[in-house]
């Protein structure tokens, strides 16, 4: 008896083989002012269906409260801090980060280390404006480089000093990059919609010390 090996379709591998596209030559720079600027990629990550299942399933995903005014609140969305040395969900996020250090290194000067995670389980979940100023980025240069799975919302970025607000559409698969000055001359958000929106989870890596 011979036995047949069972032989995948290229169809099927393209909609269950997570993997990313090359970055050199495709991502698309945006000079913003003051020093700042954002880099685009729509796609990157490509069959990333198999990605979002395990951030949705496998991440142990927390809710946060803050204090606002007089009263504690809940966080409109969910969230969940991988620190350096953390394995991560997906395979496929560890060499994201590798990709994206060894792209930005002469730029950078240093390896994407921390992935930040958030869940928007809908329209409802937002993030208000805001710069990440933690730590080094308070005062220096950086970048931080964020993957989106899921559903489709914009990041809205505006300058600090006032100005009319840019919108990046970020998808299933984008990679989106603020570096330079941005975190403290201009700010970012994610606003709530009222269309019908399902879940999107964001991955952002980040150097060491920037939060
Ligand atoms: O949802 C995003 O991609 C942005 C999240 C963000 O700005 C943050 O967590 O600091
Ligand atoms: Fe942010």
């Amino acid at each position: 008896m011979t036995a047949i090996a069972y032989q995948p379709s290229i169809l099927e591998l393209a909609d269950t083989d997570a993997r990313l596209g090359p970055l050199e030559g495709r991502v698309r720079r945006h000079e913003l002012s003051a020093g700042a600027w954002v880099d685009h990629l729509p796609g990157w990550v490509r069959g990333s269906d198999a990605v979002f299942q395990t951030l949705l399933s496998d991440v142990g995903w927390r809710a946060e409260r803050r204090e606002m005014y007089d009263r504690e609140v809940e966080v409109p969305r969910l969230l969940r801090w991988y620190g350096a040395g953390e394995v991560l969900p997906h395979e496929l996020l560890t060499d994201a980060r590798e990709q994206l250090t060894e792209y930005y290194a002469d730029e950078l000067g240093e390896p994407f280390v921390t992935a930040g995670m958030c869940l928007y389980r809908d329209g409802r979940d937002s993030v208000a404006w805001h710069g990440d100023t933690l730590g080094r980025s308070a005062h220096s240069d950086t970048m931080v480089a964020i993957v989106s799975f899921g559903s489709a919302r914009p990041l809205l970025l505006r300058p600090r000093g006032g100005g009319s607000s840019l919108r990046f559409p970020v998808g299933h698969g984008d990679l989106i990059v603020m570096g330079g000055s941005c975190q403290r001359t201009w700010e970012h958000s994610v606003p709530k919609t009222t269309r019908a929106s399902g879940p999107r989870v964001s991955v952002q890596f980040r150097p060491v010390d920037v939060a």
